[in-house]
C-alpha cells in the first residue's frame, strides 16, 4: 500500500491536496463526545478507559474522515504518573499538587516508573491501531517539558506562566531538575506509545511563546532536541511534529535544530511569512484560527483557501492554529474540510 498521506507529507512530499486533521478534534463541540464523556463519568475517567477513549478518538474520523486520528488523552497524565495529584474543576480547568520546593520534587517517582499509571493509554493506542481505517494515521502525543512544568509548578493554568518564571529566577537548579525528570518521562511515555502503534508523535509546547532568548533555547528547543534524538535512536524513522506555540521568529530553524520532521504553527504568524521562512526547511502544519470554527461563512472559506495556497509549494498538513473550542459548530468543520479538499 502506498504510504498514508500524512506520512508522505512528513517525509517532505508536496501533495496536490494537503492532508488534514484538527487539534482537539475529539472534544466537547461534538454531541457524540459529550455523550461518551457522560458515560465515562468525567474527563479523567474517560482518558483512563481504553475502550471509551478509543471510541471518542474514532468519532471525528467516522464523522469527517480526517487523515489522522490523535490519541485521546491529556498532557497532564504524565505529571500524575510521576506522582502529582491531578483533578479537573468543571468550567475552570486542571488543578495539580504543586512542585516549588526540593521536598515537593523529592517525592516524585523516577521516569522509569510512569508506565504503571499510563498503561491504559498504551491500551487505547493498541485498540486504535487495530480499529482505524487503513488510510488514517495514528498520532500519539505528549506535552513538552516546559509546558508541563508550568502546570506542575503553578498547580493550574496561568495566563503568563508567572510561577514557573519565578522558580527559574529563585531556584534554577530545582527548575532544571524538574525539566530533566519531565524530559526523561516524556521519552519513556512516547516510546511506549510508539511500541503500541503510534505512527507519528507530536510534542505540544503550548507555552513556548513565554520563553525568550537563551531560556527559549535551553527550555524549549534543547528538551525537544533530546527527546526527538532519543526517540529516533530507539525507533528509527519515527516522524515527530513539534509545536512550539507562539514561538514567532523562533519558529525559523526550529525543525533543523531539534530534528523535528514538521513544525506546527499557531495562527499568530501569517502563512505567507511561514512559507518563506519555516516551510523552506520542510513540512509545516497549520494554521487556521480556531475562531472560524465558531463563526464560519465566507471568512472561513477565504482564510482556508489562503492557507492552502500559501503552503501549496511545499509539504503541508492542514490544521488549526490551536485546539477547536467547545462553542464551535460541527458544520463549520465540514465546510473547512470541503474547502481544503476542493483545492485553493
Ligand atoms: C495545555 C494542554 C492541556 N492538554 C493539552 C494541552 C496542550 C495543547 C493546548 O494548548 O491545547 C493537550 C490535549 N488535551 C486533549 C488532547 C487530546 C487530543 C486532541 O484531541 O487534540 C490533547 C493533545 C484532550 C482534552 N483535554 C481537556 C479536554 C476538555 C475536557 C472535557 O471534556 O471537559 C480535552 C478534550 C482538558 C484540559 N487539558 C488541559 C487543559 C488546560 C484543559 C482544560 C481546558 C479545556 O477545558 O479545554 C491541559
Amino acid at each position: 500500500m502506498a504510504d498514508k498521506t500524512i506520512l508522505r507529507a512528513l517525509k517532505g512530499e508536496t501533495l496536490p491536496t494537503p492532508p488534514i486533521w484538527m487539534m482537539r478534534q475529539a472534544g466537547r463541540y461534538l454531541p457524540e463526545y459529550r455523550a461518551t464523556r457522560a458515560q465515562a463519568g468525567d474527563f479523567l475517567s474517560l482518558c483512563y478507559n481504553p475502550e471509551l477513549a478509543a471510541e471518542v478518538t474514532l468519532q471525528p474520523i467516522r464523522r469527517y474522515g480526517f487523515d489522522a486520528a490523535i490519541l485521546f488523552a491529556d498532557i497532564l497524565l504524565l505529571p500524575q504518573a510521576l506522582g502529582a495529584d491531578l483533578w479537573f474543576v468543571t468550567g475552570e480547568g486542571p488543578r495539580l499538587s504543586t512542585v516549588t520546593t526540593q521536598a515537593d520534587f523529592d517525592v516524585l517517582k523516577p521516569a522509569s516508573d510512569v508506565h504503571e499509571v499510563l498503561s491504559p493509554i498504551y491500551e487505547t493506542v493498541k485498540i486504535l491501531s487495530r480499529e482505524l481505517p487503513a488510510e488514517t494515521t495514528l498520532i500519539g502525543f505528549a506535552g513538552a517539558p516546559w509546558t508541563v512544568a508550568t502546570y506542575m509548578i503553578a498547580g493550574r493554568g496561568t495566563p503568563d506562566q508567572g510561577p514557573a518564571h519565578a522558580l527559574i529566577a529563585e531556584n534554577r537548579p530545582l527548575f532544571e531538575a524538574l525539566l530533566e525528570r519531565l524530559t526523561l518521562g516524556t521519552i519513556e511515555y512516547l516510546s511506549k506509545q510508539i511500541e503500541a502503534g503510534a505512527e507519528v508523535v507530536k510534542l505540544f509546547d503550548s507555552w513556548a511563546g513565554s520563553l525568550s532568548g537563551e531560556d527559549f533555547d535551553r527550555y524549549a528547543l534543547e528538551p525537544a532536541r533530546r527527546i526527538i534524538a532519543e526517540l529516533k535512536a530507539r525507533h528509527p524513522g519515527i516522524p515527530v511534529i513539534a509545536f512550539p506555540r507562539e514561538a514567532g521568529e523562533k519558529y525559523v530553524g526550529f525543525a533543523k535544530a531539534t530534528g523535528a520532521d514538521c513544525v506546527a504553527l499557531d495562527n499568530s504568524v501569517s502563512p505567507e511569512w511561514a512559507a518563506a521562512n519555516v516551510q523552506i526547511d520542510g513540512c509545516v502544519q497549520g494554521n487556521l484560527a480556531s475562531k472560524h470554527m465558531v463563526t464560519g461563512g465566507d471568512a472561513l472559506v477565504a482564510e482556508t483557501r489562503e492557507i492552502v495556497k500559501a503552503f501549496s509549494k511545499g509539504p503541508h498538513i492542514f490544521n488549526l492554529g490551536h485546539g477547536i473550542t467547545p462553542d464551535a459548530d460541527p458544520e463549520n468543520v465540514q465546510l473547512m474540510i470541503d474547502t481544503v479538499r476542493a483545492g485553493a
